[in-house]
């Protein structure tokens, strides 16, 4: 499929080289090719607290499209513990800068339920520049915290068992097999069908 004309390609606005790489990943391996250029820029946007993983992630950005002056997507990615009633969900990424995964293993020390989701992380946002309407695309991916296990260049890889793996953690896995049942590549993928299906409605939204 020809590329359809934008006054610019949709910017990826991240400040995490690691999601970058996999959504490039995601991006050239579907079997639908997106009908927008997409390109990045590294921006650490400020996020919501206390909001619901919904209101951080469309807020995010909100933001990203002021800053780009122009279509964005972004993602806010959260890992919530089924015994912890869902945290440390969006601030995960807190949890485990401050802690490392031994210790942040040790919250759930006291609990049966080593369950956990990989929610809304995506919540992957796709907005067609300021002002314009932010769209939400959600997918989870289920699996229970073990002890770290594979290669720790990647924030709880290592410590996420998804169920459909086969016992591996996410860092076990290879990449191909990781976006196969990801919660990013869930949630990119109905972004691409959205906008395979929208590409009209989005470059209007855009012009
Ligand atoms: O092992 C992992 N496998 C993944 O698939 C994954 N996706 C995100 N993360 C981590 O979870 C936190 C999300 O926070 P987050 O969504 O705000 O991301 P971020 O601040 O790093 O980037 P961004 O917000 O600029 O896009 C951050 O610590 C990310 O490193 C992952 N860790
Ligand atoms: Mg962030």
């Amino acid at each position: 499929m020809s590329k359809r004309a934008m006054p610019q390609p949709i910017v990826f606005v991240t400040g995490n080289a690691k999601k970058l790489e996999e959504v490039k990943q995601i991006l050239a391996s579907g079997a639908e090719e997106l009908p927008f250029e997409v390109t990045s820029q590294k921006v650490d946007l400020p996020e919501l607290q206390g909001a619901s993983c919904e209101e951080i992630a469309v807020e995010k950005c909100r933001l990203a499209a002021l800053e780009v002056k122009g279509p964005v997507m972004c993602e806010d990615t959260s890992l919530c513990y089924h015994a912890l009633k869902g945290l440390p969900g969006p601030y995960i990424k807190w949890f485990l800068q401050s802690l490392g995964h031994d210790d942040l293993n040790k919250l759930l020390a006291g609990y049966e339920d080593k369950s956990a989701y990989a929610q809304r992380g995506c919540l992957f946002t796709l907005c067609a520049g300021p002002g314009k309407e932010v769209r939400v695309f959600d997918g989870r991916t289920e699996g229970k915290i073990v002890e770290a296990r594979g290669p720790t260049d990647f924030g709880w890889d290592p410590v996420f068992e998804p169920s459909e793996s086969g016992g591996q953690t996410f860092a076990e896995m290879s990449k191909e097999a990781k976006n196969a049942i990801s919660h990013r590549g869930r949630a990119l993928q109905l972004l691409r069908t959205w906008l395979v299906n929208h590409a009209e409605t989005f470059a209007q939204e855009a012009a």
